[in-house]
């Protein structure tokens, strides 16, 4: 039985703003944020036919949080997603899981579905979480709530194309443009891109602990 979700007034007034759009919905840690995801992003926008994208900054992805000395506080993401990205009016950088005190993505969708029932929603990913995606909390509730836009990555087509994942909803593979109208469930996309080999565990790397140690020091002092 799942909870009924409480929604803050500021989600319920984007609701009538958003009535009859379709927008992709793109969760990630973002520590930081780099080239590879604006690029999915703006493939997003044109091969989807979408209205707009949400890039929305987790809380804490559930899988990582046994990592956490590596990630920045969300507030931080935000910001510097904001600072680095310049939204426009088509992709917007939120915190709408930290307003809705939701970490799951199932409990996200939910409650957006709720709060905003006349707006479509896709979930996008990149190819590297097919393999991760069946131990997401209820995984198979997200593949019955929304359609999910996969793009690809270098290194994880085909671990990707190969996953469990794959293997047990093979059939409801559609084309990518009808993914983002189709009334279908399950209904999942792989869009074979031009691969961007941006990462953040590579620029994590190569900062050495200025990224993590930038967000240590403010949390001391
Ligand atoms: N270069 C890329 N190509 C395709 N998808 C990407 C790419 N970089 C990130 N993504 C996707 O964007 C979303 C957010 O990614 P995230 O913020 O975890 O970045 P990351 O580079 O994967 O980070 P980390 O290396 O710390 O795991 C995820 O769905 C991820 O699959
Ligand atoms: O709900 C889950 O169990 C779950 C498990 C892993 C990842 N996610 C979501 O997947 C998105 C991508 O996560 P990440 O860390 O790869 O950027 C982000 O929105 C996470 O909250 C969600």
């Amino acid at each position: 039985m799942h909870r009924k979700p409480s929604i803050p007034i500021s989600i319920y007034s984007d609701a009538a703003r958003w009535r009859g759009r379709t927008v992709g919905l793109y969760g990630g840690s973002f520590n930081p944020v780099h080239k590879g995801h604006f690029h999915i992003a703006h493939q997003a926008l044109k091969r989807l036919e979408l209205d707009a994208v949400w890039m929305m900054v987790s809380p804490g992805n559930p899988l990582k949080i046994l990592d956490n000395m590596d990630m920045a506080p969300a507030q931080k993401r935000l910001s510097h997603t904001r600072e680095t990205l310049r939204p426009t009016r088509r992709i917007q950088v939120t915190d709408i899981e930290t307003r809705l005190g939701t970490h799951f993505t199932a409990e996200t969708l939910r409650a957006l579905k709720h709060a905003m029932p006349h707006t479509r929603f896709v979930w996008i990913m990149g190819a590297d979480n097919m393999a991760s995606f069946t131990r997401w909390k209820d995984w198979q509730g997200i593949l019955k709530t929304v359609p999910i836009a996969i793009f690809d990555r270098p290194g994880y087509t085909i671990r990707g194309l190969s996953s469990r994942l794959t293997q047990m909803t093979r059939y409801h593979r559609t084309v990518p443009c009808n993914l983002a109208r189709t009334t279908r469930r399950p209904a999942w996309s792989f869009l074979a891109i031009p691969r961007h080999k941006g990462s953040a565990t590579m620029i994590r790397n190569r900062l050495g602990q200025l990224w993590i140690a930038d967000h240590h020091e403010r949390r001391i002092s």
